[in-house]
């Protein structure tokens, strides 16, 4: 992305604490209006990156740039980021609407005619579907609603850039997959720039115009959800998408061999380990005395779940390999399989994805 369209941009950002290299030279920048999933492992440095753009961390090398400007050095209260933190830090003992208001009333926009904050504040509450719960304490309201409290509280100010701290994570299942709608909407109508950390790949994927994959520091994939799921560029990416069962093996003049046998692997990615892996669901099951066209590996049902629009169903291999094979919904109704009866496991190996050490 040019550096003249970008909103902000890290050049090579290292901090560490003590002996953790927590950012490792990192370098990324985002463009105006894009929603930017950052993921990562627990450790991975997400946080340590979000507060290094925010002004809370200062990096030991690099340079942070925000809307054309370095501000590497510029106190956290006078960049104009919004910070939405994953435990909310709502002020317990104000109501919704004072909550809202703290930063336009005690901020740097203490400036702001009352009348102007007041109408500022109900429209931004409106926008999170809260009108009406203006007075009510935030300890009287539930926990989702909470969240949207903090998300107008940070949006009141109007930031160009807004860093969330898995914002979603204190919410159950139901009302995460819903508040993750809210998001994307709210962010589209306000046209802000979005760069929201999660440890949920099912959320990056669902939420991100771009993701950004973290791995102990550094940054080892950056694409759209489509690139990353489909082309993970390293096994670390592959694993942590969980969306392949990932076989170890040995790459040797093009031919990958593993549990499965002997297969070609002409377009395999350079890895510093050489492994298989197949798309949950890219598999395939056929009988057991079947005679699979391509590779195979034999293993036992184990049991299924169903996951809204799949089916996932679980296999055993007799050296005790779990293998996935996801069935979507809208390819008609899933196989049933009989429980411990052996299957034959197959898939096209043009969709395998292999990495190897050779392939350099
Ligand atoms: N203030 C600190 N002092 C010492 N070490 C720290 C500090 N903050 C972070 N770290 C270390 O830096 C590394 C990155 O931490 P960070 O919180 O950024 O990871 P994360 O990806 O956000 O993890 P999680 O998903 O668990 O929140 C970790 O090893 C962590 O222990």
């Amino acid at each position: 992305m040019a550096a003249q369209s970008a909103i902000f941009r890290l050049e090579g950002v290292t901090r560490r604490f003590g002996d953790v290299t927590a950012l490792d030279g990192v370098t990324l920048d985002a463009g105006v209006n894009e929603y930017i999933s950052l993921l990562g492992p627990s450790g991975s440095g997400k946080t340590t990156l979000l507060r290094v753009i925010a002004g809370f961390e200062a990096p030991d090398a690099g340079r942070v740039h925000f809307q054309g400007r370095d501000i590497t050095a510029l106190p956290a209260h006078e960049r104009g980021i919004g910070f939405v933190f994953q435990n909310f830090a709502l002020f317990p003992h104000l109501t919704v609407m004072k909550n809202v208001a703290f930063g336009l009333m005690h901020g740097k926009g203490a400036q702001v005619p009352q009348a102007e904050i007041d109408q500022r504040c109900r429209d931004m509450i409106e926008m999170v579907g809260l009108a009406g719960m203006e007075d009510r304490g935030v300890d009287q309201i539930s926990g989702g609603q909470r969240q949207r409290v903090a998300l107008a509280r940070t949006l009141v100010m109007q930031p160009k850039l807004v860093l969330l701290d898995e914002p979603l994570g204190a919410l159950d299942a139901n009302l995460r997959a819903r508040m993750r709608n809210e998001l994307r909407a709210i962010r589209e109508r306000l046209g802000v720039t979005f760069l929201h950390v999660t440890g949920s790949e099912t959320e990056a994927l669902a939420m991100g115009d771009r993701v950004v994959v973290l791995d102990r520091g550094r940054i080892i994939q950056i694409g759209t959800s489509e690139q990353v799921y489909d082309m993970p560029e390293t096994p670390e990416v592959a694993h942590f998408m969980n969306r392949f069962n990932l076989f170890e093996g040995s790459l040797k003049g093009g031919v990958f061999e593993g549990p499965f046998g002997r297969v070609a692997a002409p377009r395999a990615r350079p890895a510093k380990s050489d492994i298989y892996g197949v798309r949950y669901d890219r598999m395939r099951v056929l009988p057991a005395d079947a005679a699979p066209q391509g590779p195979a590996i034999r293993a036992h049902f184990v049991a299924n779940e169903y996951l809204g629009s799949s089916v996932m169903n679980f296999f055993e291999t007799p050296d005790g390999r779990v293998i996935e094979m996801e069935h979507h919904l809208s390819l008609g109704a899933p196989d049933t399989y009989v429980p411990r009866q052996d299957y034959l496991l197959t898939w096209n190996p043009e969709q395998a994805i292999v990495f190897g050490r050779e392939a350099h």
